[in-house]
């Protein structure tokens, strides 16, 4: 283990990285740093939640020239959520240096926007499409950018948009340093990226898995139809401080979210068809566990770093391989413990042993719990609840309350009653989630469109939806930014 102190680190990011309870670099950190101080451009990989955001801030931070005020860094993030996290980490490690970094997105008024950006702050942390908006108005300058970071590169240098970045990065001065991380990143997708470096150093944190150790893999062969009762049932079972549940569909966000409300969870979704103030509202809700379960399509499954997120649901297996590292990712952080549950219908077999294959990990079995499992898990948990307050507070304020029950009753009876209270019994409102076609593995085809190819190794006919959805997107940004 490298102390920052050893990689150089001057006095005050030292004092912030204290503050923030960092006692060791992680190895992301202590290989990149050194490289990225040196000037050169780095292609950094390491597993989820191993500190990367840092790995990129503190070079950045250490180069840039806190008495000038023009926009020395520029790094681009593919949503929102995460430009506003990565803006606050390097704004906390910023904190005694006097360098202010502004996250700047779509779905915010252009007018605020602007405001702030004439505020100078040295460091910008962008969506896509908006910095191409600023970038085509000129209410974004980077002459003077010397550092351009990719945060989930290879996301953003998938498909649609591929072609925002090459333009983002054409307007940055080129004598600058490049710098692109992420968990995952195909060869196809590194091939592209080296052509918009110079000379790339590549460091990959060797890890035998692409997932993270402590993460514990499970699967549940389920059909379809009973997917969301085997949810509810595990739900009860493992009542997780925070889970997060991933849908494949908008549509199916909003269904799972509103049908665990139904059943007495406080659940809310989260998807790109909610205007940005919802999306925030909800997020910070999780965040401060006004709401124990975040439903979600992938936007919520790259980068974002909420601590006590304990269980990973995937009610429906993702697509590809790279999407199911970055949706589990989002527990199992900063070497903490996290589970991951993939539901596989009977035909999805075959996608999951891919996923294993390219993931080099397991999952195991776990047979779909019952009803009364169900409600054994919501006992234990009110058994826990008791115990906690037996350890832990003064009952003898309750003693004579206790003595004049048990009077009348025997003492099973009396604690029944008290348990039966305090545990949320099931609802059981039956739940109607629309069906959905199984994701499926199959060969290639061939394709002349270049941005079609990028996935080629997965998938077939299926990578065409991908690509439609991601044009989608792209399409989304431009539209909202030019609403806006
Ligand atoms: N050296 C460190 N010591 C302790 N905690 C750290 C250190 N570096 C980063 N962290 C914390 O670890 C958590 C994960 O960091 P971060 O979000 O940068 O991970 P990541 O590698 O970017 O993950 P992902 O691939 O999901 O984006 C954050 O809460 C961060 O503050
Ligand atoms: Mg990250």
């Amino acid at each position: 283990m490298t102390t920052f102190k050893e990689l150089g680190i001057s006095q005050p990011i030292m004092r912030a990285l204290e503050k923030m309870g960092f006692e060791e670099a992680t190895p992301i950190q202590s290989e990149t740093i050194p490289l990225a101080l040196q000037g050169m451009d780095v292609i950094g990989q390491a597993q989820t939640g191993t500190g990367k955001t840092a790995a990129f801030g503190i070079p950045i931070l250490e180069k840039i020239d806190s008495k000038q005020r023009d926009i020395q860094a520029l790094i681009v993030a593919p949503t929102r959520e995460l430009a506003i996290q990565v803006a606050e980490e390097i704004n906390r490690l910023a904190k005694f240096k006097g360098i202010r970094a502004l996250p700047v997105y779509g779905g915010q008024h252009m007018d605020r926007q602007i405001r702030s950006l004439k505020e100078r702050p040295q460091i910008v942390v962008a969506t896509p499409g908006r910095l191409l908006d600023h970038l085509r108005r000129k209410t974004i300058r980077v002459d003077n950018v010397q550092t351009a970071v990719l945060d989930e590169a290879d996301e953003m240098l998938n498909m649609g948009f591929i072609d925002d970045i090459r333009d983002i990065l054409k307007s940055i001065p080129e004598e600058r340093q490049t710098l692109l991380f992420s968990a995952t990143m195909p060869k196809e997708i590194r091939d592209i990226a080296t052509h918009l470096m110079k000379e790339p150093k590549e460091v990959k944190i060797k890890a035998k898995e692409l997932t993270v150790e402590n993460i514990v893999q499970y699967f549940v062969e389920i059909p379809e139809k009973y997917k969301f009762d085997t949810l509810s049932n595990h739900l009860d079972i493992n009542d997780p401080d925070l889970a997060i549940v991933f849908a494949r569909t908008k549509k199916r966000v909003d269904e799972v979210a509103e049908g665990l409300q139904v059943r007495g969870f406080r659940a809310e979704g989260i998807h790109g068809d909610l205007t940005q103030g919802k999306r925030m509202s909800v997020l910070n809700k999780f965040k401060h566990g006004r709401v124990d379960v975040l439903v979600a399509t992938d936007v919520a499954a790259r980068g974002l770093d909420i601590s006590g997120v304990t269980h990973v649901y995937n009610f429906d297996i993702p697509q590809d391989p790279e999407s199911y590292v970055h949706r589990i990712g989002r527990t199992g952080r900063a070497g903490r413990m996290g589970e991951a549950i993939s539901f596989i219908t009977p035909r999805e077999m075959a996608h999951l042993k891919l996923i294993e294959k390219v993931t080099k990990s397991k999952m195991k079995r776990l047979m779909p719990p019952s009803n009364q499992d169900a409600l054994k898990g919501q006992q234990q948990a009110s058994m826990e609840r008791i115990l906690k307050t037996l350890e832990n507070s003064d009952l003898s304020a309750y003693h004579e309350a206790a003595n004049d029950l048990l009077q009348d009753h025997d003492s099973i009876t009396v604690i029944a009653a008290a348990l039966k209270m305090l545990t949320k019994e099931r609802k059981d409102v039956p739940v109607h989630i629309s069906s959905i076609a199984p994701v499926s593995v199959k060969k290639a085809q061939h394709s002349n469109d270049k941005r079609r190819s990028n996935n080629k190794r997965y998938y077939g006919k299926r990578q065409n939806n991908n690509y439609n959805h991601n044009r989608k997107r792209k399409d989304n940004y431009q539209r909202r930014s030019r609403n806006k």
